[in-house]
Parts: structure tokens; C-alpha cells; sequence
């Protein structure tokens, strides 16, 4: 995972093993912005990531209810997991409190770029998900401080 990476996910093992490398980097005001087509992958790797910070139960789609929180413990960092499809303008994430919600957790963010993006912020990892064969491919944009702390 560094600057411009391009890794291929040939399946869900790679999705969770992804999660896992995630997970033990995740930090408190973190952001990890997915971005990608219908049907790339973005819950699923969501899903690997919040059950690698230690959830054990069912993690739903927040594509209806847009966010879904995960308190710490069960996780080792909380973490807002959003799906801003629906938004219709990048303002309604504030008006639905999304900073409140992100207040001392970590944000994963399905559709970024409905909700005005994040990839200013220092600590976004941005990932895009791109179907290939059966498999995906993933292309990974770190900030700041995401390289720095990379082993
Ligand atoms: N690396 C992978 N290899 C094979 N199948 C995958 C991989 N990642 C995800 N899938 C499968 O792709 C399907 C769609 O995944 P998912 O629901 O996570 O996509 P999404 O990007 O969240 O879609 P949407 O935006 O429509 O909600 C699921 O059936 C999932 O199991």
C-alpha cells in the first residue's frame, strides 16, 4: 500500500487478508474513502475491515440508513462505516451530523465523491474497486499520513 498501488483481489480470502493490513493501521479521525461501481466490492471490504478491528456480529449495507457506527470495544479503533449513495448534495452529509458521528472514530466511506470527497484529508487511504474476471482489482491513493506509516 503506498502512492499509486494496484494490487489484484482474486477473492474474498484477498478482501479479508486487505481488511486484516488495514485494520492494524486504522487510527481514531481516519478516513478510508471506497469508491468504485455498483457492485465492486466496498461492502464487502468494509466488512473485512470492521470484522478485523474485532466485530463479530452482522454488518449491514448502510445504504438505506447511510451510516451504521461500531463502538470500540467490541473494535479496537470506532468506526463510522457510510454509504453516501443516496445523498443527493455533498452538504447533507453535515445536516445528517456526519462530523458529529466522526467525532474520535474512524470514517469508512463508500461513494466519497457524493459526500464531497476526502482525499485532502492527511489520514485518507482512498481505494478504488474495478471488477476483473471473477476477481478485483484494487488502486490504492494514501495521504500523508497514511505513507508515513507504512512499514
Ligand atoms: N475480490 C472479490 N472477488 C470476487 N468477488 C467479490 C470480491 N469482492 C467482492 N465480491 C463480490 O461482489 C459482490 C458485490 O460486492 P459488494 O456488495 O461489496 O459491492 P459494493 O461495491 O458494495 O456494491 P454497491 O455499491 O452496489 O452496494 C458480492 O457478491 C461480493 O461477494
Amino acid at each position: 500500500m503506498t502512492g499509486a498501488m494496484r494490487e489484484t483481489l482474486p477473492d474474498l480470502a484477498a478482501m479479508d487478508a486487505l481488511g486484516e493490513r488495514i485494520a492494524v493501521r486504522l487510527r481514531a479521525g481516519d478516513v478510508i474513502a471506497l469508491e468504485g461501481g455498483l457492485g465492486a466490492g466496498k461492502t464487502t471490504l468494509a466488512r473485512a475491515i470492521i470484522a478485523a478491528l474485532g466485530y463479530c456480529g452482522e454488518v449491514p449495507s448502510p445504504t438505506f440508513t447511510i451510516i451504521e457506527t461500531y463502538d470500540a470495544p467490541p473494535l479496537k479503533v470506532p468506526v463510522v462505516h457510510a454509504d453516501f449513495y443516496r445523498l443527493e448534495r455533498p452538504d447533507e452529509a453535515e445536516e445528517i451530523g456526519l462530523d458529529e458521528y466522526r467525532d474520535g472514530a474512524a470514517l469508512i466511506a463508500e461513494w466519497p465523491d457524493h459526500a464531497g470527497g476526502f482525499a485532502h484529508e492527511r489520514t485518507c487511504l482512498s481505494i478504488r474497486l474495478e471488477t476483473e474476471g471473477k476477481g478485483r482489482i484494487a488502486v490504492f491513493h494514501a495521504g500523508e499520513d497514511w505513507l508515513e506509516r507504512m512499514p
